[in-house]
């Protein structure tokens, strides 16, 4: 089966790693991407149109256009910290723009579409490993605003027969094996990027938040994983829905939790250079443990096959690189 896949958010970094695994499989990516926070330099692997998900005309033409039969939905705004100073800009792109996007899908008459989703839906979860009937109790408007969607998508499934699959990352991380794309967020939030970079002399010291977290070691434990899994993964969803699979919330991470000061440790192996830290008061919004349990994911035939070594690793080379462009 061969499927022409609108890749919303496509120029990014987690949508650039999936169009790249779903050439490779043989499908053809379209990237829609308004660039926002997203690079063109890192669509090559299909057509490139630009623009933005709330812009009916420019869906509608794009689907025509590519003749379209399933769509990966990763266009959002993602900074957990910024969710908290700015809700109104999340609500509105999140949740306002994605439902104009699903609206005009649904009039093309598109009806199988992969939604990212995030650990950040659970909220602090009152037992571990997360499993997906844990409550959904988000502390942070990001997390609400993936929530939201959920929902919609879950009557949308029930009303509209739309196909749908949200798929709730842990912490993406590391890059492309082949060195050809990576992580290029500006400004950079996430830890393993800053910690190499603060390692290779590319950046100031990294302020580690909070160590007095009820953890073995007082740093936030989270469930790390590769960039590369979670675009096969991707891959593998959408082809299961278009086969006709079960509509559903999936866990993405691969249920091994790692504390801050064993990500710093792997990140000095990896460079055989001392990680300069500042050790500091925790981030408002911040759990101290998420950890996923995998048991549904890997009973869709997911497999998550780099650790956090191999993970910090891509990460390394692809900073080394030093163009932090793809
Ligand atoms: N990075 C993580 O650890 C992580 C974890 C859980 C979930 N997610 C989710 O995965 C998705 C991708 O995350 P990422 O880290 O690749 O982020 P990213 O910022 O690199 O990619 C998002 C892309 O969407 C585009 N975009 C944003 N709003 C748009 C709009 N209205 N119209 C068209 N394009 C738009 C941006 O230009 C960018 O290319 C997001 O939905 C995010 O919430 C990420
Ligand atoms: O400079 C920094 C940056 C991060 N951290 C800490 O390191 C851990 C990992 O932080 P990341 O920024 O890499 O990731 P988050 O866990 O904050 O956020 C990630 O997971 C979230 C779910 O909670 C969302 O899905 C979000 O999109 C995704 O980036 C957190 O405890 C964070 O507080 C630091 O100590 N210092």
């Amino acid at each position: 089966m061969t499927l022409r896949v609108l890749v919303a958010g496509g120029a990014g970094y987690i949508g650039s790693h999936t169009a790249k695994a779903l050439k490779a499989a043989g499908h053809l990516p379209v990237v829609l991407d308004d660039l926002s926070t997203g690079h063109e330099e890192a669509v090559r692997f299909g057509p490139f149109v630009r623009g933005s998900i709330q812009d009916a005309a420019c869906v509608t033409r794009a689907v025509r256009e590519h003749r379209i039969d399933a769509v990966l939905h990763f266009a959002a705004n993602a900074y957990v910290r910024e969710s908290l100073e700015n809700p109104r800009k999340y609500f509105r792109n999140n949740v306002a723009n994605t439902v104009h996007f699903l609206d005009a899908l649904l009039e093309e008459g598109v009806k199988t579409i992969v939604f990212s989703s995030t650990c950040a839906v659970y909220g602090i979860p009152p037992s571990l490993p997360i499993v997906e009937t844990t409550p959904t109790k988000p502390i942070n408007p990001y997390g609400q605003s993936k929530l939201m969607i959920e929902d919609v998508l879950r009557w949308y499934g029930k009303l509209e027969k739309l196909s749908w699959m949200a798929l709730r990352y842990f912490n993406a991380a590391g890059a492309d094996p082949d060195g050809e794309l990576g992580e290029n967020h500006e400004p950079e939030t996430h830890l393993i990027p800053l910690l190499v970079a603060a390692a290779l002399g590319q950046r100031e010291p990294v302020r580690v938040f909070g160590t007095t977290f009820p953890t073995p070691d007082g740093t936030a434990v989270r469930d790390y994983i590769h960039v590369a899994d979670l675009a096969t993964a991707h891959v593998r969803a959408v082809t299961h829905l278009a086969a006709g699979g079960a509509s559903e919330s999936v866990n993405l991470g691969t249920g091994k939790g790692t504390s801050i000061r064993e990500v710093i440790a792997s990140v000095e192996r990896a460079t055989g250079k001392p990680v300069p830290v500042i050790y500091g008061e925790p981030s408002p919004g911040d759990p101290p443990i998420l950890v996923a349990d995998p048991a549904r994911a890997h009973a869709l035939g997911h497999r998550f096959e780099h650790d956090l070594d191999s993970i910090v690793a891509t990460a390394v080379a692809w900073a080394k690189k030093g163009t932090h462009r793809a």
